[in-house]
């Protein structure tokens, strides 16, 4: 009885702050619905059922869900600097997940950022470009030529898991790998489990005390092992090139750098570039910190999270523009048209040429809107909040969660929402789309720090791969697509296709 009413105490907090919200249960809150329905799609009827604002129960805490642009302007922009982001799901800490740039808050993130961001400016965006080129031949466009001789269907995720996987190593590390013939190189076995994550982990890792967590050796979303073999990876990279940072062009090479002291300004990194992945880029001042040093240890996480997140990310967001085109083949030949007008006779194409491609951008704009990555972006107010013009006020610590993907899916913004329509975001039109209503590298000072890296390896992939093979549906091809179980992302389980080499 004691305990029943100790497991239940907070479950009257969402009406006392007049909000509505769905029906907790003693101990997992509202996380048993997501054994029965993928988290986008939870997301989706949740914001249809109860409105853009709301509350649900991760255990026994209480969490605010917004799904209102003019707030969430407030909070990702407004008001950012009293806001804490934490990706941490489990009620434990992890050394290393908890230093990624992403989790980390206050002047910890500012000193951080500083150091990071000169590793994604243009200027070395255009540096990456050739290396990236050349993985499209070597790591897609031959291994698709192997399906389409070969008249096999095509996985995508694992093709494209590949493909971003060697671009990273290349553009993050300084590795050169080919993850099809290599699958037991250490910059490439690590990448799989580590985005496995089984829904009694996820449970288990919201619901449990961080003290038996710990004793089980649950200590991320991220399989610990993995983490681990990653950093020893990353550790003997860094002990190797020691005496070697002063050129390089990769990430490491510049975060090493701002390991021995503040980084030196960089010939022509133009943050706030002319064309349109330099504006993409262009977030906030670089020089907001004098001292950017990083320790070993945040380098390790930054490498960690870098490693994870553009070989994941990157390959869900091909796999399902791909994907798009072969469910709609009469948008995959208007790409192709676009891309045939656009490279050169030998089937080339610069970088300041490949932003100049609306529809290309529209598709990957709408393939983010109906597919995009992460599900929820959460922050936590380091003071009282209030709520917009709710009348509401959020305590200093309460956890707020943006419904991305529930905006993305929302039909007051985006018509047919459940179809893909990529001419909304045709130059023409986009100014249709109200602000803040579509965010899928998120908003404001926070903003994804690769977002002008990501578009670069994206369309360059997509004008290759395109421009050379024509993909349709096949017997295998599930539609809608089988998505895995994941608290964070919307990510493509398996992916079938088949593959024709267009001459
Ligand atoms: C399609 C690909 C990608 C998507 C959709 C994406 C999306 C995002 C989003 C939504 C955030 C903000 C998360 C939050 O605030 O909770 C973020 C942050 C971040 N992303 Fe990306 N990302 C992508 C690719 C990349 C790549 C390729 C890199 C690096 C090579 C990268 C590095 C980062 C970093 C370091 C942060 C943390 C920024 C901060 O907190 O200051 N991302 N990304």
């Amino acid at each position: 009885m004691f305990i029943n009413r100790h497991l239940t105490k907070n479950f009257g907090y969402f009406k006392k702050l007049g909000l509505k919200g769905p029906k907790p249960v003693i101990i997992f809150g509202n996380l048993l619905d997501l054994l029965f329905v993928s988290k986008p799609d939870l997301e989706v009827k949740r914001m249809k059922q109860f409105g853009a604002i709301y509350g649900i129960f991760e255990g026994s805490r209480p969490i605010i869900q917004v799904g209102d642009p003019e707030i969430i302007k407030q909070i990702l922009v407004e008001d950012f600097r009293m806001f804490n982001t934490k990706v941490r799901i489990a009620n434990v800490g992890h050394p290393i997940v908890d230093r990624m740039l992403v989790a980390v808050r206050g002047k910890q993130w500012r000193r951080m950022r500083a150091a990071i961001q000169p590793a994604f400016t243009t200027a070395r965006t255009r540096r990456h470009y050739p290396l990236v080129r050349q993985c499209v031949d070597q790591q897609l466009v031959s291994v698709l030529e192997g399906y389409a001789r070969e008249g096999r269907p095509c996985e995508l995720k694992r093709t494209f898991g590949c493909f971003s996987l060697s671009v990273i190593n290349r553009s993050a590390f300084g590795i050169a790998t080919d993850p099809y013939s290599q699958p037991r190189h250490p910059f490439v076995r690590t990448a799989w489990p580590l985005i496995v994550l089984p829904v009694w982990k996820l449970l288990a890792l919201q619901v449990l005390s961080g003290r038996l967590l710990k004793a089980f050796g649950l200590r991320s979303i991220f399989n610990e092992k993995t983490i681990d073999n990653i950093c020893d990876n990353l550790k003997g990279v860094l002990k190797a090139r020691e005496h070697l940072v002063a050129n390089s062009i990769d990430f490491l090479g510049v975060f090493m750098r701002s390991k021995l002291g503040p980084n030196e300004p960089e010939p022509n990194d133009d943050i706030e570039g002319e064309n349109c992945l330099e504006m993409k880029a262009k977030t906030f001042d670089n020089n907001m910190s004098d001292n950017k040093k990083l320790t070993e240890e945040e380098i390790l996480a930054q490498g960690f999270f870098i490693y994870f997140t553009a070989f994941d990310q990157i390959s869900n967001v091909l796999s399902f523009c791909v994907y798009e085109l072969a469910l709609n083949p009469d948008a995959q030949h208007r790409l192709y048209e676009e891309i045939a007008a656009a490279v050169d006779a030998d089937g080339e194409i610069g970088y300041d040429e490949l932003c100049r491609l609306p529809l290309l951008d529209a598709v990957i704009s709408e393939t983010q809107r109906l597919h995009g990555g992460p599900v929820k972006y959460r922050r936590i107010p380091g003071r009282e909040f209030p709520l917009g013009q709710t009348g509401i006020v959020v305590p200093k610590g309460q956890p707020i969660e943006i419904l991305v993907y529930a905006i993305h899916h929302s039909e007051e913004y985006f018509p047919n929402a459940c179809q893909f329509i990529p001419d909304r975001f045709l130059p023409e039109n986009r100014r249709n789309i109200k602000p803040y209503t579509f965010m899928p590298f998120s908003a404001g000072p926070r903003v994804c720090v690769g977002m002008a890296f990501a578009l670069m390896e994206l369309k360059l992939a997509l004008v290759h791969v395109l421009r050379r093979f024509r993909f349709a549906v096949h017997k295998d091809t599930k539609v809608p697509p089988i998505v895995k179980t994941h608290p964070v992302m919307k990510a493509p389980k398996t992916m079938y296709l088949s593959v024709e080499a267009r001459d």
